[in-house]
């Protein structure tokens, strides 16, 4: 049987540059021949055949609930679709990828949870991390590497937001007031400190970021690959 492949998450509120960065540590694995995939929370794996992973309809459809503002929910009901999107996932893509040797890099986890539906909606911490742990299980809270990039500055962080390309319709979130985002914003900086989970300041370059979060992995993961 193959080594079980690591779990590594990269948080962190919108614009920290959490995809950009998933992106480029999927590719240095690919270009060492270590087999890896990505996962967007709370999107849907898109399938992979060359991998034999399929597609993840079920999250697909949940996304496109979570990010649409005109269906009145409450924060719980936000914690729920989350949480049904992200066991979806893990069951049917993540833990059989991981088993199979295969590293999994994902943008976001649990944590968004914490911060949107805890701090920005008012929801228990403890009872989205017992829920999280009931409905998804342990193994998914505890991945081998995990890091929240963090941006001091606001301005830029609007900037990149501003940079990506005008959306055509903000989401359930996005179209929330300055008041929110800078609740959510803060409390990835609270929650990395109660989690025990490293932060990494993200104002660098790409490479920069990159460069910082190999040098914790490495710390973490002795025998990493990249
Ligand atoms: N370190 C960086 N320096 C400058 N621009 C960046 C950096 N990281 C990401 N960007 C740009 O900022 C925007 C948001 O980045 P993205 O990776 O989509 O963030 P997130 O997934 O956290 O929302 C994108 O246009 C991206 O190209
Ligand atoms: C995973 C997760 C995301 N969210 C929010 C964060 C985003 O605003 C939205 C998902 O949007 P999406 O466009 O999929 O991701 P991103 O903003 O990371 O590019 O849902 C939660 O509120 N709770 C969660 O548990």
């Amino acid at each position: 049987m193959s080594e079980r492949g690591k779990y590594i998450v990269i948080e962190g509120t919108d614009g920290t540059g959490k995809s950009s960065q998933v992106d480029m540590l999927q590719h240095s694995l690919l270009e060492r021949g270590v087999q890896a995939i990505q996962i967007h929370e709370p999107d849907g794996f898109a399938g992979d055949n060359t991998l034999g992973l399929p597609r993840v309809d079920e999250a697909i459809a949940l996304r496109q609930r979570i990010k649409d503002g005109t269906i009145d929910r409450t924060p719980w009901q936000n914690v729920e679709w989350n949480t049904a999107a992200r066991k979806a996932n893990w069951e049917r893509v993540m833990r059989p990828a991981l088993q199979r040797g295969i590293w999994v890099v994902a943008a976001r986890n649990y944590v968004s949870t914490l911060a949107y539906q805890g701090f920005g909606e008012g929801v228990s911490l403890d009872d989205i991390l017992t829920y999280t742990a009931e409905q998804v299980g342990e193994e998914y809270m505890r991945p081998d590497f995990q890091t929240v990039l963090v941006l001091g500055s606001e301005a830029t962080r609007q900037a990149r937001i501003q940079n990506r390309g005008v959306l055509d319709r903000p989401d359930t979130f996005e179209s929330r007031g300055a008041e929110f985002q800078a609740a959510v914003s803060s409390a990835y900086s609270q929650i990395a400190n109660q989690q025990h989970i490293a932060t990494i300041d993200a104002g660098g370059t790409k490479q920069e970021v990159q460069n910082l979060i190999i040098a914790d992995l490495r710390q973490q993961v002795p025998d990493s690959p990249v």
